[in-house]
């Protein structure tokens, strides 16, 4: 059985698409990415799929229920951690967790000894008694997920679950993520716009932009349609270089950008003296050359003819973290 499934599922405010026509399923015990820029539709479809935002039009259902005839049953399959806050900051670890079984009418013994079993899986057994007020950015995530997790979910989903977060905090986290949907075989449904996260933990991605899926399989499969070795020159006269190689024959794909040109080919390393030769002899300037083999960054711009990083972090990005940070 498919832990979700997804049919021509719509979401429009107002005149504008925000998810256009999305039909995808996820298999029970998957890890799921939906991957894309700012903007791109992921928290709306997530929203959609929670039961938080009713569906424009399409349908989907999550553990076998329909989000639009069956919310209550969906709601209780499944737990949600958002990119906004919803800690008490006021309470410790232990009556969060406390707070939010009481909600779901889980039994006191039956709900003491499952706070203690997750707030042992994400190392905060510690600190149960601490105010969440004194808490790291790490902390509070962690304990987002173990009180996400208190019901015994199906199906958890994870918005955007490390934005702003350090490094090595980050890949803290994703251990954790790891180890549940191992050890708990739960599904995971994440967005991100962070390609190593997705690379790291997903089983498949699906990379989303204006509201679509532009690609859709394995983090391997997905390099391998973009096929080949990326090269990328730096030079101030990108324009000119574009010009005088863009009809080699051996160039599979080639994009201009800034400062930049990427260009896609077989066998790299073969035709790198051949495209420095021409750039010499049409006296273009090159600042600095690179072959490297796909990443998801280049499968989004394989896709698109954009990075993901041309998108950049936008304002709504910068104003989270900094919300993060202060709180
Ligand atoms: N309630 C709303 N009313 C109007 N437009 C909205 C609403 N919610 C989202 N949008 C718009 O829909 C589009 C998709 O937003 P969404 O938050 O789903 O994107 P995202 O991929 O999750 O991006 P981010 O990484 O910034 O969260 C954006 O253009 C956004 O401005």
């Amino acid at each position: 059985m498919f832990a979700i499934k997804v049919e021509g599922l719509t979401k429009k405010f107002g005149g504008f698409t925000a998810v256009n026509n999305l039909s995808f399923s996820i298999k029970q015990g998957e890890v799921f990415g939906l991957l894309g820029p700012n903007g791109a539709g992921k928290t709306t479809t997530m929203s959609m799929l929670s039961t938080m935002l009713k569906p424009s039009s399409g349908k989907a259902s999550v553990n076998g229920f329909d989000i639009q005839t069956n919310e209550d049953d969906v709601r209780k399959s499944i737990g949600i951690v958002f990119q906004d806050q919803s800690l008490d900051e006021e309470l410790t670890a232990y009556e969060n967790m406390d707070f939010h079984g009481r909600l779901y009418r889980i039994p006191k013994n039956i709900r003491q000894e499952k706070i203690m079993e997750l707030l042992e899986l994400v190392e905060l057994d510690g600190k149960k008694d601490n105010i969440v007020k004194t808490y790291s950015g790490g902390m509070r995530r962690r304990l987002e997920i173990a009180r996400g997790l208190l019901h015994e979910p199906k199906v958890l989903f994870l918005d955007e679950p490390t934005l702003g977060l350090d490094p090595q905090t980050r890949n803290h986290l994703w251990k954790y993520i790891e180890k549940l949907n191992k050890e708990k075989g739960i599904t995971i449904i994440l967005t991100t716009h962070y390609m190593e996260e997705a690379d790291k933990l997903c089983h498949r991605i699906a990379i989303m932009d204006k509201g679509g899926i532009v690609a859709l399989d394995t983090s391997d499969k997905l390099k391998n349609d973009v096929g080949g070795d990326i090269i990328t020159i730096v030079s101030s006269e990108n324009n000119k270089l574009y010009s005088v190689i863009r009809s080699l024959p051996e160039i599979k794909n080639i994009e201009l950008h800034d400062s930049s040109l990427t260009i896609d080919l077989q066998n790299a390393e073969k035709h790198v003296a051949q495209i420095v030769t021409m750039a010499s002899d049409n006296s273009i300037p090159i600042d600095s050359i690179s072959i490297h083999k796909p990443t998801l960054e280049d499968v989004f711009l394989y896709f698109t003819g954009r990075t993901i990083r041309e998108e950049g972090a936008n304002g709504k990005e910068r104003m989270r973290m900094a919300q993060r940070v202060r709180k």
